[in-house]
């Protein structure tokens, strides 16, 4: 949520990297004011205006050209002046347009020397959060507000706020001179955005003769002290010390003015409720207080409601649209076991980082602190580091020393870092803010990023995230060779051309031998030359289904169902050595119920291959049990695994006709009016009463089944579609192995067609839910259960 300087940037940024995001900025300035009937309206008059005057300099151009034409002498003369004329009508259009702008800087009760500060930085309108808070707050009203990552949150309250301190209402009672009491507290979660918070006070409130300091815990007490004694008029911190200042009596309250939750949702969370409390004791009516983050959830807005008046005002600018994650990220999944993470990542850096800076999260410090020993040039940032050493990694990262950062969520909240192009999620995070908040270190003030999300198809819950954040994922397998050359090949290929011509007569006649004795041509020679310049000298392959190098994807077919892993397992068991099938790994069914995929190991792949090969010739008493089994390697892959939806397996025993049956599961169920929950046969048997079907839940998979009066939640065995292009395959991957009920299953009802316009739990597929559990093998037959509990399978 914070800022930092936009002047203060990296080594890393040139000037035409700052012209982009100027230009970014004022897209998404801009943006706010396209929804705005009145902003609309009168931007159309405008334009008007300004066409008729670009029509009348042009009318004046052509004349001029005329005359021009008609008189050789005046000739050159003439074009200079309209082309003088020309550039003055457009500098004029630049001023208007600037002027025009309903958010422009100029628009709002901001005093001259804010105004400097901000042109410095080169803000030269609001952007829409702070632009809709800025009056509310200025004219003293309690506010939430909440705006996506990356749209300018910290300055929509440190602005209003200066300027009330110093020009507005809060000017008449405030203390100034030594050992003043603070009139502003801010409270943040982590340390880090406390310091980036204070620099945006230190920077515009020094413009306005306004004193801050920040108070964090890990650093020593004295000089919080010191500054604190000497008196200020912000304080901004964390929690924990700022209570421990109160009660030291280092911090009176007692003229407070203003009060700012930033991060307040991850403040709360993070068990800081009570020192919060404790913080905010001064009675809501006294205080100004303003809570401000990219995400609140309802508990969050219960709790915070003691801090503010009942008369506090909100504006959500996320409110209810689906998309809550920064729009200006490409959101992307990849599935990859965690072995793999380590190899897989070196690879996603050179292929969507840009050659800018990457943050990777992980959800443990001992991961971050493993993985950035693994990647070359990377730190780690966690809660264990001591806070002098955070403070160097972090202001290194900023300053372009390394490009990668490995966190946990301590760097997931609110800090921004210039060009931070790429972020990578090791693993799901456990919540939906911990997703929109990490994915936010990216694409921030207009800019564009990429956000990449590693997940083990087998545990990890990807949907969850997907349908909370309503981020719709790109579905993406770990980068080939070939997306690498492109991605880097290009811009090593330029380093290379940029090389002095003076070192070609040094290095021709080693050239010149290199290429008579290497047996290859020049252009091989060169390919390979590229190739080590990008640092990517040697080309593994990598398992479609686990991205774990050197491993190849399997596919076992069989005519039979295989509705369990342990299924296909014992089918490999039946024809291969046990050592063989101990190697399988990340066996996982497809969504047809006649397959399986599984990675074994590159210099097994001929092994079981030829078995089955051998099999698929012998007429012997082998092939009936593994009847009409075969195997064959999964060679060409889409690039893009597809999610079509989230699938829900659901086998019901019930009456009538396909049509019957899934108008009675229609009717049954009690879909949360904005979920988008589709029904969709996937498969029939003819056996009536074992009828497959599969739910294409395409909202929330919370949603409920009802029969008559009673409702009940269900949870879910949910599974990916995904398809590979080739084989036109329908792959799953299991995501959260669960059954649901469909209640008022119908009494008296073991087998056969139903009586009533019931549909019932089906028990065939209770039992091989359990089988799962007890890793046994599918057991067809169907033995009547009414259970009407939901119950848990782990997953394999
Ligand atoms: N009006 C503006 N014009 C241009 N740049 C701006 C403007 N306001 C803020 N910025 C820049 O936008 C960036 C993001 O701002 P900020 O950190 O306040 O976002 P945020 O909404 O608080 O994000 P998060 O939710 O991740 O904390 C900062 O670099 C800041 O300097």
């Amino acid at each position: 949520m914070p800022s930092i300087s936009l002047t203060n940037t990296s080594s890393a940024t040139n000037s035409s990297d700052s012209k982009k995001e100027k230009k970014m900025k004022k897209k998404v300035a801009l943006e706010s004011q396209e929804t705005d009937p009145l902003m609309v309206s009168i931007k159309k008059e405008k334009k008007k205006e300004k066409e008729k005057k670009k029509r009348k300099a042009v009318e004046f151009d052509d004349e001029e050209q005329e005359r021009s034409e008609t008189s050789s002498e005046l000739c050159e003369p003439v074009n200079l002046k309209n082309k003088s004329k020309k550039a003055k009508v457009e500098e004029e259009e630049e001023e208007e347009v600037k002027a025009e702008d309903p958010n422009a800087v100029t628009r709002f009760r901001i005093s001259e020397p804010l105004r400097e500060v901000l042109k410095k930085r080169g803000i030269e309108a609001l952007f829409p959060i702070q632009a809709r808070t800025f009056e509310d707050i200025l004219n003293g009203g309690d506010l939430v507000g909440r705006a996506r990552t990356g749209q300018g949150k910290t300055l929509a309250f440190v602005l209003p706020i200066l300027e009330s301190l110093v020009n507005g209402p809060a000017k008449a009672s405030r203390k100034t001179g030594y050992g003043r009491p603070p009139s502003v507290l801010v409270l943040l979660p982590t340390r880090e955005l406390a310091t980036q918070v204070f620099d945006d006070f230190k920077v515009y409130g020094g413009a306005m003769g306004l004193n801050s300091c920040c108070v964090y815990g890990g650093a020593s007490y004295q000089p919080q002290e010191f500054a604190l004694k000497r008196g200020v008029d912000v304080v901004v911190g964390t929690p924990g010390r700022i209570k421990d200042h109160i009660e030291k009596g280092n911090i009176d309250l007692s003229l407070l003015k203003f009060r700012v939750l930033d991060e307040a949702d991850e403040m709360l969370r993070m068990g800081f409720v009570e020192d919060v409390e404790l913080i905010l004791v001064k009675d809501v009516n006294k205080v100004q207080t303003l809570l401000f983050s990219a995400t609140l959830p309802d508990w969050v807005k219960q709790i915070s409601s003691k801090f503010l008046k009942p008369t506090k005002k909100t504006i959500d600018l996320v409110g209810n649209e689906k998309m809550k994650a920064s729009t200006n990220v490409r959101h992307i999944v990849l599935p990859c076991s965690t072995s793999a993470i380590p190899q897989v990542i070196p690879d996603i850096i050179r292929c969507y980082a840009s050659g800018g800076r990457t943050i990777i999260f992980t959800e443990k410090r001992e991961s971050a602190n493993e993985l950035s020993g693994l990647l070359p040039g990377a730190r780690a940032l966690h809660g264990e580091i001591q806070q002098s050493q955070r403070e160097v990694t972090l202001s290194g990262f900023r300053s372009g020393k390394f490009l990668t950062l490995v966190a946990t969520n301590v760097a997931a909240r609110g800090l921004d870092i210039n060009d931070v192009q790429l972020i990578i999620q090791c693993e799901p995070p456990k919540d939906v803010e911990a997703y929109i908040h990490r994915s936010g270190r990216t694409g921030r003030a207009g800019n564009s990023g990429v956000a990449v999300m590693l997940f083990d198809p087998r545990r990890s819950n990807i949907s969850k995230i997907q349908r909370e954040s309503g981020v719709k994922f790109e579905h993406i397998t770990a980068p080939k060779a070939e997306d690498i050359a492109k991605a880097v090949g290009v811009e090593a290929a330029e380093t290379i051309i940029q090389v002095s011509d003076s070192v070609i007569p040094a290095f021709k006649s080693a050239a010149e031998d290199l290429l008579n004795t290497s047996g290859l041509s020049a252009v091989e020679l060169l390919a390979k030359a590229l190739a080590k310049a990008t640092g990517y000298t040697e080309i593994k392959s990598r398992s479609l289904l686990s991205s774990m190098e050197n491993h190849v994807t399997l596919l076992l077919e069989s005519e039979k169902s295989i509705y369990t892993p342990s299924f296909a397992f014992s089918v490999l068991r039946r024809i291969l050595p046990e050592d063989k099938v101990e190697s399988v790994t990340g066996m996982t069914l497809t969504t047809d119920g006649k397959g399986a995929v599984f990675d074994v190991k590159k210099e097994d792949v001929d092994t079981f291959l030829a078995v089955f090969i051998i099999l698929f010739f012998l007429t012997v008493a082998a092939q009936e049990n593994a009847a009409g089994v075969n195997i064959e390697v999964v060679l060409r892959r889409q690039r893009r695994w597809q999610i079509e939806e989230t699938v829900v397996a659901l086998k019901v025993a019930t009456m009538g006709t396909n049509g019957e049956c899934i108008r009675l599961l229609q009717k049954s169920m009690d879909v949360e009016s904005d979920l988008n929950l589709q029904l969709q046969v996937e498969e029939f048997s003819d056996d009536e009463e074992n009828l497959k079907i599969q739910l294409a839940c395409l909202g929330n998979l919370q949603s409920r089944f009802k029969l008559g009066d009673e409702k009940k939640k269900v949870k879910y065995r949910t599974m990916f579609t995904l398809h590979l292009e080739d084989k036109g395959l329908h792959f799953y991957a299991f995501h959260r192995l669960a059954v649901f009920n469909i209640l008022g299953v119908a009494e008296n009802r073991k087998h056969g067609r139903n009586t009533g316009n019931n549909v019932r739990q089906d028990d065939g597929r209770a039992s091989m839910f359990s089988s799962l559990k007890s890793g046994e093998e599918e057991n067809a037959s169907t033995n009547d259960s009414t259970n009407a509990e939901p119950y848990e399978i782990p997953s394999s």
